[in-house]
């Protein structure tokens, strides 16, 4: 198992005062796990309140691309073995990843529900248990089908002294947005999980009308 306790010594500012920050640095821990020992820090958003935090493993600030996943929220998925989406696996499978090569960066966005919030995200699950497909809900609900902001990622990478990324992601928006941040994407890294019988149609949606790189779908 790797371990974090070797690591340098933490986050590192940029000292760019034109930065954007976005996000505060409140204090680092220890994070023990079954795939590795992670340090986590917890940031706060001084504007909103919102409280995010990232995982690290290994020297991340020595300005190589670093091996990343930002994961938005997903409480049903992450934390209750929802099979309606691929949030727990993805989430699984990206800290096992960053384990494997001792070094990278797991951010934990607090914007559930494609950032609609969790009583809305099941308001949407109603209308999908109705027929409505992902999209349609958001609009049924008068929301854009997202609503993600990255603003916040790029703030938090930033502060961890990480400007480049290999990106685990398949959603090309999110590379875009991250770059129009100031994030440099050198690789994006597919992060594909086996569908099952209860999201396969949500992964299809996701692949037809919000632009998610699926090969299948
Ligand atoms: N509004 C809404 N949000 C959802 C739904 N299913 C999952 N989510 C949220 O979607 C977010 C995850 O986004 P995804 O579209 O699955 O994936 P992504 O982060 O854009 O892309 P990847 O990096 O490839 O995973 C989480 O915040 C989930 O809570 C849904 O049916 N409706
Ligand atoms: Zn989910």
């Amino acid at each position: 198992m790797h371990t974090a306790d070797t690591q340098s010594a933490g986050p590192v500012a940029s000292g760019d005062e034109t930065d954007q920050r976005n996000t505060r640095l409140v204090a680092s821990c220890r994070l023990p796990t079954p795939w590795a020992t992670f340090r986590m820090h917890g940031f706060e958003e001084p504007a909103t309140g919102r409280e995010h935090v990232a995982l690290t493993l290994g020297t991340i600030a020595d300005g190589k691309p670093v091996l990343t996943r930002v994961h938005s929220e997903c409480l049903t998925g992450d934390a209750l073995f929802s099979r309606r989406c691929d949030c727990g696996p993805q989430l699984e499978a990206a800290l096992a990843a960053i384990a494997a090569e001792g070094r990278g960066v797991l951010l934990y966005l607090r914007q559930e529900g494609r950032g609609i919030g969790l009583l809305n995200k099941v308001r949407a699950y109603a209308l999908q248990d109705e027929g409505a497909d992902t999209v349609e809900a958001n609009h049924l609900l008068g929301f854009d089908a997202d609503t993600r902001d990255y603003a916040v990622a790029a703030s938090m990478l930033r502060e961890l002294g990480i400007a480049s990324l290999r990106l685990m992601t398949n959603n090309p928006r999110k590379v875009d947005a991250l770059e129009q941040y100031g994030i440099a994407v050198a690789e994006r890294v597919p992060h594909v999980i086996e569908p099952n019988p209860h999201n396969a149609n949500y992964l299809r949606t996701k692949a037809q009308r919000l632009g998610h790189l699926l090969a299948g779908h």
